[in-house]
Parts: C-alpha cells; sequence; structure tokens
C-alpha cells in the first residue's frame, strides 16, 4: 500500500507555464526568443560557424544519488514515455454556464524522484498545436511533519560529541528556497529533503508544444497529464540506479467522503476549446 494523505478540499486554477512562476519546482526548457514570463535570460554565445546561437545551462542533469542510504550509484538515463491523453471530468459547482465551461482533473497521486532532476521533452508537438496540451501539477514539500516520512532514511548514525558534528560541518544536502540565479543561467537545484508535499501550496501549470519541463530533484509533481486530441511522446532524462524507494517515491491523494478533494480546474478560454472539447468526459 502506498503511503497517503488526505486531500483538502482544493480547486487549484491553472497557469501558463512559465520560468517565473515555476522557478522554485525546476525549469522551463524553450527558446528564450518566444519566452514568456522569464525575468532572466541565459547566457548565450555563437555556434556552429556562427549558424547557431547556444543557450548555456538552460537546464540541470544533476546526480545527488551520493545521498541515498544504499550507496548504488546512478547511471544517466533516457527513456521515453508516451501519454495517452486524459479525460477531464465536469466541475461540480457554479452556474449551468460555469460547468458547462470548466472541468476538472481529480489529482490521486504525486511522486517525487529524490536524488534526480526529471526532465520532460515532448517530441513532435508544435507551441501553436491547438489540439493538444498538457498539464504540470507540482507541491513544495512540508518543511516539518509529525507523520513518518516516505523518504528513505539512512541507518542511525552512532552518537557524536558536538566538536565532532562541528568540526564535520558541511552545508545542508537539502534546499526548500526557491530558485536562484549566479549572472543569468539558474543554478542546479538541491534536493527538496524528507518531507511531504504541501498541497496547500500545490501550483498547477499548462504546458505547451515547445516547452519542456524539468522537475528539479525531489520535486512532488503528478504523472504527467496530457489533455486533448493525441498522445504526447515526452524523451525524459534523469539518473536512476534502480533502488525502488529510491529512484521514485509516491504518494496517494485520498479523498475522505463528501469532499471534493484535491482537483485542478481548468476553464475551456484558457484550454482553448479544441483541447477542451476533446478531453471532456
Ligand atoms: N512524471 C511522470 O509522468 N512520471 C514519472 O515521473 C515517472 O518516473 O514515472
Amino acid at each position: 500500500m502506498l503511503p497517503y494523505i488526505i486531500a483538502p478540499n482544493l480547486n487549484l486554477p491553472v497557469r501558463p507555464l512559465t520560468q517565473d512562476a515555476f522557478a522554485e519546482f525546476g525549469t522551463v526548457v524553450e527558446n528564450p526568443v518566444n519566452a514568456t514570463g522569464r525575468s532572466q535570460q541565459p547566457k548565450v554565445v555563437k555556434a556552429n560557424q556562427g549558424s547557431a546561437l547556444k543557450y548555456i545551462d538552460v537546464s540541470h542533469v544533476s546526480n545527488f544519488y551520493h545521498l541515498a542510504p544504499s550507496g548504488h550509484p546512478a547511471r544517466a538515463v533516457m527513456n521515453m514515455f508516451v501519454c495517452s491523453p486524459r479525460q477531464l471530468q465536469p466541475a461540480s459547482s457554479g452556474s449551468d454556464i460555469t460547468q458547462e465551461q470548466t472541468s476538472k482533473f481529480p489529482v490521486q497521486i504525486l511522486e517525487r524522484h529524490p536524488f534526480t532532476p526529471q526532465t520532460f521533452v515532448p517530441l513532435g508537438l508544435a507551441a501553436e498545436d491547438a489540439t493538444t496540451a498538457y498539464l504540470v501539477i507540482v507541491a513544495p514539500t512540508c518543511r516539518t511533519t509529525d507523520r513518518p516520512l516516505p523518504y528513505p532514511q539512512h541507518a542511525p548514525k552512532q552518537q557524536r560529541s558536538w566538536t565532532e558534528i562541528f568540526s564535520r560541518a558541511q552545508p545542508s544536502p537539502v534546499d526548500h528556497s526557491t530558485f536562484s540565479s549566479s549572472g543569468s543561467s539558474p543554478e542546479p537545484q538541491l534536493p527538496k529533503g524528507p518531507g511531504e508535499p504541501d498541497l496547500s501550496r500545490a501550483c498547477a501549470f499548462l504546458a505547451n508544444g515547445s516547452q519542456a519541463v524539468t522537475y528539479g530533484p525531489g520535486t512532488w509533481h503528478a504523472p504527467m497529464v496530457v489533455l486533448g486530441a493525441k498522445a504526447i511522446d515526452f524523451v525524459v532524462v534523469q539518473y536512476a540506479n534502480d533502488v525502488g524507494l529510491e529512484d521514485c517515491q509516491e504518494m496517494e491523494i485520498k479523498t475522505e467522503t463528501g469532499s471534493d478533494g484535491f482537483n485542478v480546474v481548468i476553464d475551456s478560454a484558457r484550454l482553448g476549446p479544441k483541447v477542451h472539447e476533446r478531453a471532456k468526459l
């Protein structure tokens, strides 16, 4: 059985996917010239005999498996996810007109990869494709919790003296802060630490076909949600060491009787009528 949390009664609106809005959770990989909502531009140099622009370090493929309890080394992997379109349900509240134009996606599971970022690159989907899109649903990590954590725990260490602890002090291997930047390219994100998802601060974004997305290491996220007419093929780049819970941890979001649960709410104006029509149940 998966560990679970009880869903709040939450209807989360969808926003366009931009680097500034997504910074806490990871990076958006896209041609900066066409991008909106990006207050810092990556460094750029000429390449390929002057025929290309090379934007530097637009995202990071970092390996934090040295923090994993098993000590199993990880390798860089590239997988392909062929993600079929999901169905949206009618939103249950509001007037008839609202119901007509608004749908919801109930989020029932979140997952994370504690020691690696994970980048989803959609293939063959044009930015202007009005029939297919995808949702990126994420949540920050709770800093504290009084419940046991679904996170690999290091074996208890022998008690050490304060002198010994301070003499070996190292920078914290986890980070709860938001995106930081020196110069203009994003710094690699650190793992998010051993907490449950904080659903009260969850966010949902609508991505288009010219955007790839990197979930930072340990960022809680919903399994990919494609909406509209066709499946999207994603090339997915990450590290993996084939130790189940070190590669991927899942958490069920349970809805109590009488609660609406945790829903992403999407109106047809935001989604575009063609995607919305195809995605409705
Ligand atoms: N995000 C998503 O769809 N799936 C994964 O992160 C996975 O590794 O299964």
